[in-house]
């Protein structure tokens, strides 16, 4: 699809598909956030005599290092491991881990560059970075996990710090990771350096609802979108793609509203279970203990397990894709439209493509682009941030409310952001330029840093 920008836009796009070949995850990322800023330069120019885009598009540091770990038989491996820290104007840098196969630089970068964004829009002093690995824990002993998160960690902590970068999970990377990680930190450095890592355990410095943060917030961000409709989730049939911890919570959370959950999937294929799924049996069976989704079937006999399966086909009102980027492009997204969905919250990265994005917009659904849908994940991360900092913690009522409203504000300022900018009800625009702007003026404020 031809991307359309301004024509001040255009040769920057141009720049940044020369400096970054084949990285098409992040040159995605990029086209989505600049077709939005044509309208930003005509009222900052500013921004444009600082060259900002174009520095915005640039990480401030890349770092690529060996991982080397060795299996429980004995037998040495070699994986990559990645840090792109991406912008530090708002706060350190903030954002997970990735373990997956198909992790490559491309894949970091575009997601680092989404965090810049997305934290801007919490409102809270976080910038934007990511890391990972193209490390596959399928199949891996607790042992070979532990061995893999030492060495990524031993190599790692250099780069790291409460007041310099402050990673936290992602695909493949969970409670039991970020516990191996923040253990070899405290042994190579010697120091109990709470804020250092988020999602951490309630016991050694974690925070109450960063589990279920990301699901409930996107949960609350499509409730906001609803409620704009004078709608509301109850009685909508729902689909949630991914069964991890993305899903396992929004499925939650969209119970709580009143709604009904009737597919999600995994990696294998789907499940479809028509009067409502059971979400204890899928937390069973992923949460403790790692299967795959199919075996859901096993316990209910009238659910339908379907190997390979597309997920949008089921008609539903609401689709909050939860797995992974590029999961629903433009003919999943007509597919939906046409089979009466009103609304779409990515609890995924950029789950949507370009096409996808642009059959949404067009038929004028309620579609909450991942970058303000998903951030309650990130911001519940610096409010863990904060109870390190005063060694408090808060209760989970105290920090759901905190959540919620959060999710509230920053559905309120994409709205507003769209209005002003011309485009009411496109939250791809009101996300995109609220958060640039904000991460813009802090550069221009820096000088040429
Ligand atoms: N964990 C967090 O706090 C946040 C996560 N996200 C995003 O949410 C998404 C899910 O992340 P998590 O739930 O944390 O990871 P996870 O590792 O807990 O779960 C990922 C799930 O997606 C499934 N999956 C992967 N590829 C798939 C495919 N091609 N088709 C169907 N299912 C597939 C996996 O089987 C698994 O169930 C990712 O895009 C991540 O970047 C966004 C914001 C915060
Ligand atoms: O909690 C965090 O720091 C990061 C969450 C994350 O990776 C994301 O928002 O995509």
């Amino acid at each position: 699809m031809t991307p359309k920008f301004d024509e001040k836009i255009e040769p920057i796009y141009q720049e940044v598909l020369a400096r970054n070949p084949g990285e098409t995850e992040f040159h995605q990322a990029v086209q989505e956030v600049l077709e939005s800023l044509g309208p930003v330069l005509v009222k900052h120019p500013e921004f444009a005599d600082h060259r900002i885009i174009e520095r915005i598009c640039e990480p401030e540091r890349q770092i690529i290092f060996r991982v080397p770990w060795q299996d429980d038989k004995g037998d040495v491996h070699i994986n990559r491991g990645f840090r792109v820290e991406f912008n530090s104007s708002l706060g350190p840098y903030k954002g997970g881990l990735r373990f997956h196969p198909s992790v490559y630089l491309g894949i970091i970068k575009f997601l680092g560059f989404e965090q810049i964004f997305k934290n801007a829009l919490t409102g809270m002093p976080i910038g934007g970075g990511k890391g990972g690995s193209d490390f596959d824990p399928k199949g891996k002993s607790d042992t070979e996990i532990m061995r893999f998160c030492q060495s990524f960690m031993t190599e790692l902590h250099r780069h790291l710090g409460e007041h310099t970068d402050v990673p936290a999970g992602d695909i493949g990377v969970g409670g039991r990771e970020i516990g191996y990680l923040f253990g070899q930190y405290k042994r190579i450095t010697n120091r109990w350096e709470a804020g250092v890592l988020t999602g951490k355990g309630l016991d050694w410095g974690g925070s109450l609802v960063r589990t279920e943060a990301t699901g409930y917030g996107a949960t609350f961000f499509v409730d906001e979108m609803l409620k704009v409709r004078k709608d509301s989730f109850e009685g909508k049939t729902c689909l949630v793609s991914g069964s991890g911890n993305v899903a396992i919570y929004t499925i939650e959370k969209i119970n709580e509203l009143g709604g009904k959950v009737v597919a999600c999937s995994d990696s294998g294929g789907y499940i479809y279970h028509e009067k409502g799924l059971d979400l204890a049996l899928i937390q069973q069976l992923k949460e403790i203990e790692r299967r795959r989704i199919k075996d859901y079937a096993e316990y209910h006999k009238d659910a339908k397990y379907v190997a390979k399966g597309n997920i949008w086909q089921i008609p539903c009102q609401v689709a909050m894709p939860s797995a992974t980027q590029n999961e629903i492009n433009g003919k999943d997204a007509a597919t939906l439209v046409k089979n009466g969905c009103i609304a779409v919250g990515e609890g995924a990265n950029m789950p949507t493509t370009p096409e996808g994005v642009r059959v949404f917009l067009e038929a004028g659904i309620a579609y909450g682009p991942g970058k303000a849908a998903n951030a309650g994940g990130v911001a519940t991360s610096a409010l863990e941030m904060q109870q390190n900092a005063c060694r408090d913690s808060w209760t989970f009522e105290y920090t759901e409310k905190r959540l919620q409203q959060i999710m509230q504000s920053i559905h309120q300022l994409c709205y507003e952001t769209a209005e002003e900018y011309g485009t009411p009800g496109n939250y791809v625009n009101g996300a995109n330029i609220a958060g640039f702007v904000r991460v813009a003026r802090a550069m221009v404020a820096f000088g040429l840093v």
